[in-house]
């Protein structure tokens, strides 16, 4: 019987590999990823040595005869090796879960119970010892991978690796309860890319800096816009991002052309060394994605970066994300909120009511659900979390098709864009009137003392509910004694940090109702962050109990 010809992936389909390998065909003396290295130095490494070093750890894998589908734990920094080895697991037909290097080891084993991985990969220089039982053990090292503990053989019932299956599984912090694993399949995060790509945010030359950690889905983001654009990527370890002097070091030694991060990452950079970020000279795209931007520390950034193009890139991990919108520059004075623009080409974003109905049309708010290509297949062995998150198509039902329930609220403006208005979870009822806190949130950041800002719901001392505001005060430096406040009036000068509670909360009644005062106003030099750097709620909630 004459064999079928060898699929290519033209007829069945992207994989993960072909779509960010494609430029090593065409221009492979091209920098592919330039890493920050001794002071002042950078390790360049080409298109045509990342494909090598692919084709190195994919042989290595395809040794150990797993088959199609199986689960490889990635306990890695996003570097350049770990790049390969991702890449290399998709051409093995693996399927990669990205993990902390700083997991707790209670976790670990959690996640090993869950996605029962058949190996755990980490570099020559990785810290962990002591790995759970029931899975093989391998450090990955300049193409080379040294086995430890040899992974036990899995039965092969399948041979063809299928576009439709997992390309990777990023576990969520899992806010609540047990971390739900997003499974995102090549033909998924393939669709993603080229949504991603008709917005023309990167082009062959530039040098994306990416700032997250690999488990967070933003690190493939950058990865992917980098390489599908015959880019570089630019990976930043996160110890350098946490101190703004390393990580504009490691900017300037790299030459990064755009820098992609959540809004946290410029926080300190612009209280602390403003100077150095103005001086940046090869800077000139900022994208940014996970929560919104706090508008002071966003007017900061354009008043030091004059003409710099700044992406907000609204998303979730179950389709990495959604859509592109360029923030106005500068922001309007009255500007209240950003605008998450429509979903990238191939996807749309619709609302719908409470009761499930599509609302439309300028001013109409509700739930964003989202129809994509790149919709993620399903939380790990969870098919209830699963059924409520993919949704049938409230267009049309009888089809059969799924779409997001993203959780999150917004409202339409004139021309079909969308304004972000927060979580459906984050609507709170205070004494039976509904409050949104993004809405407190972006009042108290309209006073020119405060640069960020977090409001959660506590219990009220005498039964029922209030709220909890926690503030961070700009330096002296940034308080403007122009308020950017929706009323003519200008706020009062900024008073000394210790009292300044009771002008911020004044400074809310203005304009709110008063169930929507923040009762407590807690002065903080900083918000906690979560291991993505978003501002930690939990955390926020938790220091509520415990004496100021
Ligand atoms: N630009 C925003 N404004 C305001 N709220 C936002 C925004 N981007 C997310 N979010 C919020 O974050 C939620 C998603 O959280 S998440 O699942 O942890 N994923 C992320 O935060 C990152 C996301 N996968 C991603 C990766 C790469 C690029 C863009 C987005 C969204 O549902 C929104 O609530």
């Amino acid at each position: 019987m004459s064999r079928p010809p060898a699929a290519t992936a033209a007829a069945t389909g992207e994989f993960l590999h072909d779509l960010l390998l494609d430029p090593a065909r065409h221009d492979p003396g091209r920098p592919a990823v330039i890493e920050p290295a001794a002071p002042g130095g950078t390790t360049v490494r080409t298109y045509a040595e990342l494909a090598r070093a692919v084709d190195a750890y994919a042989t290595a894998l395809r040794a150990l005869e797993f088959e199609p589908g199986t689960r490889v734990l990635l306990e890695a920094e996003a570097g350049a090796e770990a790049i390969a080895v991702l890449l290399a697991c998709s051409r093995a037909g693996l399927t990669f879960v990205p993990i902390a290097p700083d997991t707790p080891q209670e976790r670990l084993r959690t996640l090993v119970g869950t996605a029962r991985p058949a190996l755990h990969l980490q570099a020559k220089t990785g810290e962990r010892t002591d790995l759970p039982p029931g899975l093989g053990t391998a450090r990955f090292a300049a193409g080379e991978l040294v086995v430890e503990r040899t992974p036990a053989a899995t039965a092969r019932r399948r041979r063809v690796p299928c576009v439709t299956d997992p390309a990777y599984i990023v576990f969520t912090s899992g806010t609540t309860g047990r971390p739900k694993g997003v499974v995102m399949s090549h033909r998924a995060v393939t669709a993603f890319y080229r949504g991603m790509l008709a917005h023309h945010l990167a082009a062959p030359g530039d040098r994306i800096a990416g700032t997250s950690p690999l488990h967070f889905d933003f690190s493939l983001l950058t990865i992917g816009l980098a390489l599908a654009s015959g880019a570089a990527v630019v990976p930043v370890p996160q110890r350098a991002v946490r101190w703004p002097r390393r990580f504009l070091r490691a900017l300037h030694d790299t030459g990064a052309t755009h820098v992609n991060g959540v809004p946290s990452i410029w926080r300190q950079v612009l209280r602390h060394e403003p100077d150095r970020l103005a001086g940046l000279a090869t800077l000139r795209q900022v994208l940014f994605c996970g929560e919104e931007f706090p508008l002071p520390e966003l007017r900061r950034l354009q008043e030091l970066r004059p003409g710099m193009r700044i992406v907000n890139c609204y998303g979730a991990t179950e389709s990495m994300a959604a859509s592109f919108e360029d923030v106005p520059d500068p922001l309007p004075a009255d500007l209240e909120r950003l605008s998450i623009g429509t979903a990238h080409p191939g996807a749309e974003m619709i609302l719908v009511d409470e009761a499930g109905g599509v609302v439309d049309g300028p001013g109409a708010h509700g739930e964003i659900l989202l129809r994509s290509p790149a919709l993620f297949t399903g939380y790990w062995d969870d098919p209830e979390a699963t059924r409520a998150a993919l949704v049938p198509d409230p267009l049309c039902p009888q089809s059969g098709q799924r779409v997001l329930r993203t959780g999150d609220l917004a409202v339409r403006g004139e021309n079909g864009e969308l304004y972000f208005l927060g979580r459906t979870d984050s609507q709170v009822q205070i004494n039976g009137n509904r409050v949104e806190l993004g809405e407190v949130e972006r009042r108290l950041l309209q006073h020119p003392a405060a640069t960020a800002a977090a409001v959660l719901r506590q219990p009220s001392p005498e039964g029922g509910s209030c709220l909890a505001a926690f503030v961070v005060l700009a330096p002296d430096s940034l308080r403007s004694d122009t308020a950017t406040t929706n009323s003519a009036t200008a706020a009062e000068p900024a008073a000394p940090d210790q009292d300044i509670a009771p002008l911020l909360r004044a400074f809310c009644a203005r304009t709110l109702p008063s169930y929507m005062v923040p009762a407590e106003v807690r002065v903080v030099h900083a918000l906690p962050l979560t291991a993505n750097g978003k501002a930690d709620r939990a955390a926020l909630a938790a220091s509520l109990t415990e004496p100021e």
